[in-house]
């Protein structure tokens, strides 16, 4: 099979990091929007799946190829759904993991254990070209809980206060294959790749 050649619309490096471990051996030649000059769009959407058609597109309109994009977030119940599609930018300018990940813990720190319960999201869209109309489009979720402190150097965002009930440890302590298989972006993109190889025509 010939590689599928496809501009990654994300300028996050740790997004970038995963799909190229995740995408490198299923043949396709994926290529950072940066290569292409492409921006960081505006997010004005209201949801995951807006943001990531805006992404998506521009970027497959500037890189002249199909595009993926990965509109993604976190989802806490006592915040009732924030910092969600405001993620990114939950903490303002200078945008950083860090103020982002300070911001949570303060807005969580009248909360007990056991009521800090959360989620990952990640939706990926994939577009055979800019003006595709009928985009794949595949979210999954991440349940977890929010630590107190953070724990593990791995991943990245939010990844040192996700912790993983089921695995006893944070996300930045898991190896990145382990995320990889278990993650919101890791199954979203399994269940792409499968309905791409199942279906070639939507390539
Ligand atoms: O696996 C993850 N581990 C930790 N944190 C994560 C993860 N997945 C999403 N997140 C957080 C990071 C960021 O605060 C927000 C995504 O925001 P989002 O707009 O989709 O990405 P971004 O602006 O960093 O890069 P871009 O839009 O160019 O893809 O959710
Ligand atoms: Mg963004």
């Amino acid at each position: 099979m010939t590689p599928t050649p496809l501009v990654l619309a994300s300028g996050n490096a740790g997004k970038l990091r995963e799909f190229h471990q995740l995408l490198g051996p299923l043949g396709f030649e994926v290529r950072p929007q940066a290569d292409f000059g492409v921006a960081d769009v505006e997010e004005t959407g209201l949801t995951f799946v807006e943001n990531a058609l805006l992404k998506a597109r521009e970027a497959s309109r500037v890189g002249g190829l199909p595009a993926l994009a990965d509109d993604s977030g976190l989802e806490v119940d006592a915040l009732h759904g924030r910092p969600g599609i405001h993620s990114a930018r939950y903490a303002g300018e200078p945008r950083s993991d860090e103020r982002n990940n300070a911001k949570l813990l303060e807005a969580l720190s009248a909360v007990a254990e056991g009521r800090r319960t959360g989620r990952y999201w990640c939706v990926l869209v994939y577009l055979r070209h800019a003006e595709d109309p009928v985009p794949l489009i595949v979210q999954r979720s991440w349940e977890g809980e929010i630590l107190a402190h953070p724990r593990g150097e791995a991943g990245f965002g939010y990844d040192p206060l996700f912790w993983l009930p089921d695995q006893g440890m944070s996300v930045a302590e898991l190896a990145p294959e382990a995320k990889n298989r278990l993650s919101h972006r890791g199954r979203a993109l399994q269940a792409l790749v499968e309905i791409l190889r199942e279906a070639p025509d939507r390539r």
